[in-house]
């Protein structure tokens, strides 16, 4: 039987060994296995049980001398002894044994001077096809003359370690050993945990190339290839703004911007479905067919119908698809060096400008502030908004201290005198439970108007409490939106929310970079 060299992982007497296996063979596949139904669209439809968004609690790297200076380590980059990662990858490998075993190997990084080969391991068709769909799939010369892996991640969600056994915090465990260039997941079967691994290791092997990682979305206008970066935490909008029917995407969550110009790591997306309706996202909506795999999406058993508003399993209901998928797909995704970049956050307090300017100080200070609210789902134990503060709109993925990828972004706007505007995709009218969620045609209309210069030439309200610049007009959008404030009925209430959202950013600041440079802790939010 062909193993693939599989035993060097330590996995021996499998079953079978599937290598790269075709969309239609592995969602075949897995509903041969039980893994998940057909929707009436063809997708493969899966429950991943009880995890049903990242565990950030339940991640670890490996605290070894090879490494250890280059870590940034914390509540995020959180360490463990190197014998415990090889106890659990022992267990993990040995529960291999006897079981199929799908491998896709595929590349990361669309750069050809950046790619780098991972090779993943899955005990699930359903999460073969995952990666299958989410990564840069090679072609037949490129698979034949793959050899050997650069980084190798095992998925056994079946897996469930004991935290008093295996020193680590649940069932659920996401393991990178760098120095072993290897990652082992176990105990969770949400797919989001495999394509993130990817991105952590890309950024930390990218700053060494010169390469700036981003947690982004992109894209390009087809004709001039002017390239926009979205920077977002989860639920801001990356992948929703990007696929934008007049623009080429080049992807919707994890890029490196080098001297050459921006480049996807991965070759496919993985969007939210909550609410999904054809007429507000008609690229993602048709996205959803054979190949694509969807999770946690409630189904009619009959009429394998989705019903995308019931979010009883999670408000992370999420569909993966193969960057094709898109019609306007820039492949491979590499595009421009990015005249424009958007911070999208979503403010649940309501009180941040649907759009404003940041001038080159304001961005270096944002980027590192990184606000957002945290919305229900992707994240275990979120339920309703929370204010967090993410470095580089990133955190729980960037291994190395921020100020590596910051004076990178830094360097790079100053350089190529890049615009940058904060976006708030989040709540208007008032906070979250008063106000509604901003108009997704808005932003979209909003985020038209940066990416084509029309602001470049109308009136600007410098808003005193955040310190930015805010446009007073914007093609299709009514101006009476364009000031925050003007949207609640209660102004002093505004006023009061403001200044407790201001003072937070003031106190996250303080107490995260007591050492930045003046101009940049100027460029802040005032209280
Ligand atoms: N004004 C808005 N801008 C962006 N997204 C919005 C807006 N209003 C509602 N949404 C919804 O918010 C979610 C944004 O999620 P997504 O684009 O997947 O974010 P990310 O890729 O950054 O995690 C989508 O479900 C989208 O439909
Ligand atoms: C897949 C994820 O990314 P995003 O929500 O940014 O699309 C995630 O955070 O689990
Ligand atoms: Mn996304």
């Amino acid at each position: 039987m062909e193993t693939y060299g599989i035993e060097k992982l330590g996995i021996i007497n499998p079953k079978a060994v599937y290598r790269n296996l075709t969309p239609a063979q592995l969602t075949e596949a897995a509903v041969i296995r039980g893994e998940g139904k057909l929707s009436n669209t063809g997708a493969l439809v899966i429950k991943t049980g009880k995890y049903t968004g990242r565990s950030p609690k339940d991640k670890f790297i490996v605290d070894t001398p090879a490494v250890h200076d280059e870590i940034a380590w914390g509540n995020v980059n959180v360490p463990i002894e190197k014998d415990k990662f090889d106890s659990i990858k022992a267990k993990v490998v040995a529960y291999l044994q006897n079981r199929e075993i799908f491998l896709f190997d595929g590349m990361a990084g669309a750069d050809p001077v950046c790619t780098r080969k991972f090779r993943i391991v899955n005990e699930l068709a359903s999460q073969n096809l995952f990666i299958h769909d989410l990564l840069i799939r090679p072609t037949k010369e490129q698979l034949a003359d793959y050899g050997e892996p650069d980084f190798t991640i095992i998925a056994a969600p079946g897996f469930k370690c004991i935290p008093e056994v295996d020193g680590v915090h649940s069932e659920a465990a996401i393991l990178v050993d760098y120095e072993q260039k290897m990652v082992v997941i176990c105990g969770t079967q949400y797919s989001g945990e495999i394509k993130k691994s990817v991105f952590s290791v890309m950024n930390f092997l990218m700053p060494r190339e010169g390469v700036l990682p981003m947690h982004c979305s992109a894209n390009m206008d087809p004709e001039t290839k002017e390239t926009a970066v979205f920077f977002g935490l989860s639920g801001t909008g990356k992948t929703t703004l990007s696929a934008d029917p007049n623009r080429k995407l080049i992807g919707d969550d994890e890029h490196g911007w080098s001297d050459r110009g921006v480049f996807n790591f991965e070759g496919g997306c993985y969007a939210k479905c909550i609410d999904l309706t054809e007429e507000n996202e008609p690229e993602i909506y048709h996205s959803i067919k054979f190949g694509s795999l969807v999770e946690n999406v409630v189904m009619d058993d009959e009429t394998r119908e989705f019903d995308f508003a019931d979010g009883s399993l999670t408000e992370n209901t999420r569909v993966g698809y193969p960057i094709e998928y898109i019609d306007n797909a820039q492949i491979p995704g590499v595009g421009g060096i990015p005249k424009v970049v958007i911070f999208l956050t979503a403010d649940a307090f309501g009180v941040l400008p649907p759009i404003s300017r940041l001038d080159e100080n304001a961005a270096m200070y944002h980027f590192v502030t990184g606000f957002t609210s945290k919305l229900a789902g992707t994240e275990r134990g979120i339920t309703e908004p929370q204010p967090t503060f993410s470095t580089l709109f990133g955190e729980p993925f960037m291994p190395m201290n921020p100020s590596v990828y910051a004076n990178m972004l830094g360097e790079r706007i100053k350089k190529y005198n890049t615009k940058v505007y904060l976006v708030n995709t989040g709540w208007t009218g008032g906070p979250y439970g008063v106000g509604n969620r901003m108009k997704l045609k808005y932003t979209r209309a909003m985020v038209t108007a940066a990416l084509s210069g029309a602001f470049n030439d109308v009136e600007y309200k410098h808003d005193k409490i955040f310190n930015v610049d805010i446009p007073q007009t914007c093609p299709e959008v009514p101006s009476e939106i364009m000031n925050p404030r003007d949207t609640w009925e209660d102004k002093s209430a505004y006023d009061e929310q403001a200044k407790k959202l201001a003072g937070m950013f003031q106190d996250n600041f303080a107490k995260k970079y007591p050492d930045m440079p003046k101009n940049i802790a100027d460029a802040g939010p005032k209280a």
